[in-house]
C-alpha cells in the first residue's frame, strides 16, 4: 500500500493535501478488522486517502470554477475528460478513475457482475456534496443546520466508504441479489453517515473555521439559533445520542445483511475513537499517533 501510496506522489503533485496514509488505514482497521478483510482494508484504505485529497481540493485549494470543472469529469467519467482539467487536478482525477475502474473489472472478472455505475455513482455523490459546500464558502452563505446535513451526510464519505465495503467483503457471495440487497441498509447507512460527520465536526470544526473552510454543523446551528458554542455542541452530542438509537433500530431489521449491519456500526464507532479527542486526522501527533503505535508498530504479542 505504502508503495501504491508514493508512486501516486501526491506529497509533490497535491501538496497542498493531508499525507495520511496510516490514518487512513486505521479507518479501515475499525470498520473490518476481521483476517479474511485485508483486501478489503487495503482498498478502503485506498479509497479513504484519494478522498481526503478530492477534499482538500474542494475545501482549501480548487478555484470555484475549476471545481465545477472537476465535479463535471467525475459525472462523464473517463479519461478525456481529464483534458479540460487544470494540471494539478490530473494526477488526482486518474488517481479516482483508476482505482474504481480497477475495483469493478476485478469484480467483473471473479463474479461477472458490472458494479462500475454504483462505484461511479458515489463518487458522483461525494464531489457533488463537496461542490455544493464550496459553493457556500465561495458565496459567504452559511446554511441552515437541516440545510446542512442534507448535504453533509454524504460530503463525510460514509456512503461511499458502506459501499466499498460491502464490494469488499462480499468475495464470491456478491450477486445480482446482494447487490440489490445493499440497497434495503440504506437508511442505516444514512444514520451511520450522519453519526460519522456529526462526531467529524464536533473534532474538527474549529481548527478548520479557522483555516477557511464552509461553516459545519456547529457554526451552522450557533448562527441559526443564535447560541453559544457550548450550547450547539451539546445540541449536536444530542443529535450523536438520536442517531445511536436510529442505528440499533435499523441495526435488528431482519432485512440488512449482517455485513452491512458490521460496517456500518464499525464505521460510526470508529469516528467516535477518531474524533474524541479532537482532529484525530488533521494532524499526526497525540492520541492517534499512540493507537497507530502500539496497533500497528508496537503491537501487544498475542503469545
Ligand atoms: C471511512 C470514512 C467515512 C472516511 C472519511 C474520512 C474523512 C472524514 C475525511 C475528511 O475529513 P475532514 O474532517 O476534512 O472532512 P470535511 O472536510 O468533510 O469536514
Amino acid at each position: 500500500m505504502y508503495r501504491w501510496w508514493r508512486e501516486l506522489d501526491f506529497k509533490s503533485k497535491a501538496s497542498f493535501s493531508r499525507d495520511r496514509l496510516m490514518e487512513n488505514y486505521l479507518w479501515s482497521m475499525g470498520i473490518c478488522h476481521e483476517p479474511q478483510f485485508s483486501e478489503c482494508r487495503i482498498g478502503l484504505t485506498k479509497f479513504v486517502c484519494i478522498l481526503t485529497v478530492i477534499d482538500d481540493m474542494y475545501d482549501v485549494y480548487g478555484f470555484l470554477d475549476e471545481l465545477e470543472c472537476f465535479t463535471d469529469a467525475v459525472i462523464q467519467w473517463n479519461m478525456e475528460a481529464k483534458e479540460e482539467l487544470p494540471e494539478y487536478m490530473k494526477p488526482i482525477y486518474i488517481a479516482m478513475l483508476e482505482f474504481g475502474n480497477e475495483l469493478a473489472d476485478n469484480i467483473f472478472t471473479n463474479n461477472g457482475l458490472n458494479t462500475l455505475p454504483y462505484i461511479k455513482n458515489e463518487w458522483v455523490n461525494l464531489c457533488t456534496a463537496y461542490m455544493v459546500e464550496a459553493r457556500w464558502f465561495y458565496g459567504r452563505y452559511t446554511p441552515t443546520l437541516e440545510e446542512y446535513l442534507k448535504n453533509a451526510w454524504t460530503s463525510v464519505g460514509g456512503p461511499g466508504a458502506m459501499l466499498h465495503a460491502y464490494l469488499l467483503t462480499q468475495g464470491s457471495q456478491l450477486t445480482e441479489a446482494s447487490l440489490e440487497s445493499y440497497n434495503h441498509g440504506s437508511q442505516l447507512v444514512y444514520w451511520a453517515s450522519l453519526m460519522t460527520r456529526l462526531s467529524d465536526d464536533l473534532g474538527t470544526s474549529k481548527a478548520e473555521g479557522e483555516r477557511g473552510d464552509v461553516a459545519k454543523s456547529i457554526q451552522c446551528y450557533m448562527e441559526e439559533k443564535g447560541v453559544s458554542e457550548e450550547e450547539a455542541q451539546d445540541y449536536i452530542k444530542g443529535l450523536i445520542s438520536y442517531s445511536w438509537k436510529k442505528m440499533n433500530q435499523e441495526s435488528a431489521k431482519p432485512s440488512i445483511p449482517k455485513s452491512i449491519v458490521n460496517t456500518c456500526l464499525n464505521m460510526a464507532r470508529t469516528a467516535h475513537c477518531i474524533f474524541e479527542h479532537g482532529d484525530g486526522i488533521g494532524n499526526s501527533i497525540g492520541v492517534t499517533k499512540d493507537r497507530l503505535i502500539s496497533l500497528i508498530a508496537n503491537p501487544i504479542p498475542l503469545r
